[in-house]
């Protein structure tokens, strides 16, 4: 029976790197599919991972038609078993609705993958979509980590050095560290993204004299671990999930 599965999570936790591990897989055992992505980070028509892997992929624009686009292949004796479907946060609703109806009509499994929400915890349209419409939502085993050491569930935006919560939906880019850019993304746990605590924030705040009198040996600097004091409050993180 074929599934619409969307693999679902913040960024960097290991959604482009799973979709390329699935393509892999997939076609190591036979079977024939098509790669989809739409404004990954390192160009057009390509599926990109911060682990170094690359496929080529299509690009989807917003007048692509998966439906139109699977049929003319099948009709002209292509035979498609998947498609991958990454960054597809992106995708329009009546894409993903396209999508669906490629599983029910065509029995064609489509793995899709994306990030939930923005940088102002809203959905996107497409992954709003997907949560509706998919046979099952998995996130993804590895965790991306919030400077404090919990699970990161919330984007961060960060303008020239400070977290905003107003802007485009869409801004491509990287998370803080992966290149100059002025528009970079943090990945936080729900309370740091909720005090706009960004890890350069917290380290502005644990060497800050207001902060005092909090002794610096339990308010290290962040990146210190899940043992050690939060800086925003001097609570123990050790315990916490
Ligand atoms: N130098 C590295 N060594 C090992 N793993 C890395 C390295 N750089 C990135 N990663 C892993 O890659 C993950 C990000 O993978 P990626 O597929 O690009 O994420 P996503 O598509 O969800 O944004 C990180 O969570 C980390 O586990
Ligand atoms: C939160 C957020 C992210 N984006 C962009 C930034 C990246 O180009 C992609 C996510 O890619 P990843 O492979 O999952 O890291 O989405 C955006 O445009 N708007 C946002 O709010």
């Amino acid at each position: 029976m074929a599934e619409l599965l969307f693999f679902s999570g913040t960024m960097d936790c290991g959604k482009s790197t799973l979709a390329l591990q699935m393509e892999h897989n997939h076609r190591a055992r036979g079977r024939r599919g098509l790669v989809f992505t739409k404004h990954d980070r390192a160009g057009e028509s390509v599926l990109s991972s911060r682990l170094g892997l690359s496929h080529p992929a299509l690009e989807v624009h917003d007048d692509l038609d998966f439906w139109d686009l699977v049929v003319e292949q099948a009709t002209g004796g292509r035979v498609i078993d998947y498609l991958i479907c990454d960054e597809a946060q992106f995708y329009t609703p009546v894409q993903v609705e396209q999508l669906a109806k490629l599983v029910d009509e065509m029995h064609i499994d489509v793995y899709a993958f994306g990030i939930t929400a923005d940088f102002r915890t809203e959905l996107f349209p497409g992954s709003r979509r997907l949560i509706e419409l998919a046979d099952r939502i998995q996130v993804p085993q590895v965790e991306a980590l919030c400077w404090c050491g919990r699970r990161a569930t919330h984007n961060a935006r960060v303008v020239d050095g400070d977290m905003v919560v107003e802007g485009e939906q869409v801004v491509v880019g990287d998370i803080s560290g992966g290149s100059s850019a002025t528009v970079e993304y943090e990945v936080l746990c729900r309370r740091h993204y909720m005090r706009r605590m960004t890890s350069h924030a917290a380290r502005a705040q644990a060497v800050s004299p207001e902060v005092l009198p909090f002794d610096l040996d339990l308010c290290p600097l962040p990146g210190a671990g899940r043992d050690a004091a939060d800086p925003a409050t001097g609570e123990s993180r050790s315990g916490l999930a």
